[in-house]
């Protein structure tokens, strides 16, 4: 346990990564013993600003009182005792008695003063930062293209009861369960029948609400995970373009691809936004999706390694990039189409920043009330507009961003110069491997 923090807390590698590398390299580590090294590490990564002031008055090295404090919290300090000298076990009963109201909150909260900032400019910050360091259920969504949610529902209550699945609160095709099972062994994820993806993700969809035999475009398709859902809503018709810079992500998305039974996904390795590729789309797609590249601050639950990974400069850095994808990404949209931009963010910078800038920018397009969309589907979902903004202490979910924007039809637009794209030529795309050939390959992270 001290040796994987040190490595861990080197920053070398996102958590995740570090962590199953060092449990490869530990194969005489039994099931129950690599799972608590896990729960631990996590731990340590939420509380870690709290831990370390906590460690200050101790003894020995730090990553050993970082472990003590890890293990302590989530095996009780009980399990500890033979493991511990006479100094530490005094030490641990010593920090296990601090009032944490004493505490400031960007130590309470274990989050760098940065982003206390930030979300301390936010409603309620305290509920959201205790949120944010909670550990996430486990999401899952049906595939619409091969099972209804309750019927699937009923079936992993029957087979799967012990991690008590439950119908998601607002997404139609969501089931949420306790614990961490090792669903990608199950059936009904090797035949496409289920996918990981927090319930955020999924509401995504229901505001881009892609239409039968409509040419969408996912430009930041990643590994797939909003590209799935988009396609199955599309009953697999039309022409759903999946576009990433990122090689490696987009060879993560294949598999999924094929398991999930679509055939109207055509993937695209783009050189950038700028590619050509994207050029002659222009005007051409009557929805594109923008998940934008972001801090991902919003799933501090599932990747508490961010907040110490992410720093203000690579936000201002992220900030130019977003703004250029969108640039690019709304010359593509039809007149008369839709443009949703999102994040898994919860930093102004990075959401209605951005979305103020495209509107001031773009005089072809207009916003449309992204919660006032969202809410005409779930009468459970309670938002106030333009925007969708998700918070894991409100709604469950991770934190999540959406606006939704419309290009002006061609007369409302007149003078506008972006909608002199629209109406090109067809555009002649790459021939890239179909999804159905895709080589079976790892199980992609939640989105
Ligand atoms: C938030 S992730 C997308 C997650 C994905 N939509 C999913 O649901 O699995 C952002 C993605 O943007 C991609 N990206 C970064 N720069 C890009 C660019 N200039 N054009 C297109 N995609 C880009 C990254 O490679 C990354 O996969």
């Amino acid at each position: 346990m001290q040796r994987v923090l040190g490595e861990i807390l080197q920053w070398t590698y996102p958590a995740d990564a570090a962590l199953s590398h060092w449990l490869r390299h530990h194969p005489n580590l039994g099931a129950r013993d690599r799972s608590e090294v896990a729960e631990a590490v996590y731990d340590v990564l939420r509380h870690l600003r709290r831990y370390r002031q906590f460690g200050e008055s101790g003894v020995g090295p730090a990553s050993r009182r970082l472990a003590i404090l890890g293990l302590a919290a989530t095996l009780g300090a009980e399990a500890l005792t033979d493991g511990m000298d006479a100094a530490e076990a005094e030490w641990l009963q010593r920090v296990s008695q601090i009032d944490l109201a004493t505490l400031p909150r960007a130590v309470r909260g274990s989050i760098p003063d940065w982003l206390d900032e930030r979300l301390g400019a936010m409603d309620s910050p305290e509920t959201l930062i205790e949120a944010l360091n909670r550990q996430a259920s486990l999401d899952l969504r049906v595939n619409p293209l091969k099972v209804e949610r309750d019927a699937m529902l009923t079936e992993l209550q029957q087979g799967a009861g012990r991690y008590e699945p439950v119908a998601m609160p607002y997404s139609p095709w969501g089931i949420r369960m306790q614990g961490r099972p090792a669903i990608n062994r199950w059936p009904q994820f090797e035949n496409g029948s289920i996918e990981v993806q927090d319930e955020g993700s999924q509401l995504l969809a229901l505001l881009v609400a892609p239409r039968r035999g409509e040419m969408i475009i996912d430009f930041c398709a990643g590994a797939g995970g909003k590209t799935l859902l988009l396609g199955a809503l599309m009953r697999s018709t039309g022409r759903l373009y999946a576009f990433d810079v990122s090689a490696a992500r987009l060879a993560r998305a294949k598999p999924r691809f094929a398991r999930s039974g679509l055939s109207n996904v055509v993937p695209v390795v783009i050189d950038s936004e700028n590619d050509a590729r994207v050029k002659r789309l222009a005007g051409k797609a009557q929805r594109v999706l923008v998940d934008a590249p972001c801090s991902g601050i919003g799933t501090l639950r599932r990747n508490p390694d961010l907040k110490w990974r992410q720093h203000p400069e690579a936000l201002a850095e992220l900030g130019q990039l977003q703004e250029r994808i969108l640039n690019s990404a709304a010359r593509c949209v039809a007149p008369g189409g839709r443009l949703v931009y999102a994040t898994c963010s919860l930093l102004a910078e990075e959401n209605e920043v951005q979305a103020e800038r495209f509107l001031a920018s773009h005089p072809d397009f207009e916003r449309l009330d992204a919660a006032e969309i969202l809410a005409a589907r779930l009468e459970n979902l309670k938002l106030d507009g333009p925007y969708v903004q998700l918070r894991p202490d409100v709604h469950g979910t991770d934190g999540f961003f959406a606006a939704v924007f419309e290009r002006k039809k061609k007369g409302a637009a007149a003078g506008a110069g972006e909608a002199a794209d629209a109406g090109e030529a067809e555009a002649e795309m790459p021939a890239e491997a179909p999804a159905e050939d895709a080589a079976a390959g790892p199980q992609d992270q939640p989105d």
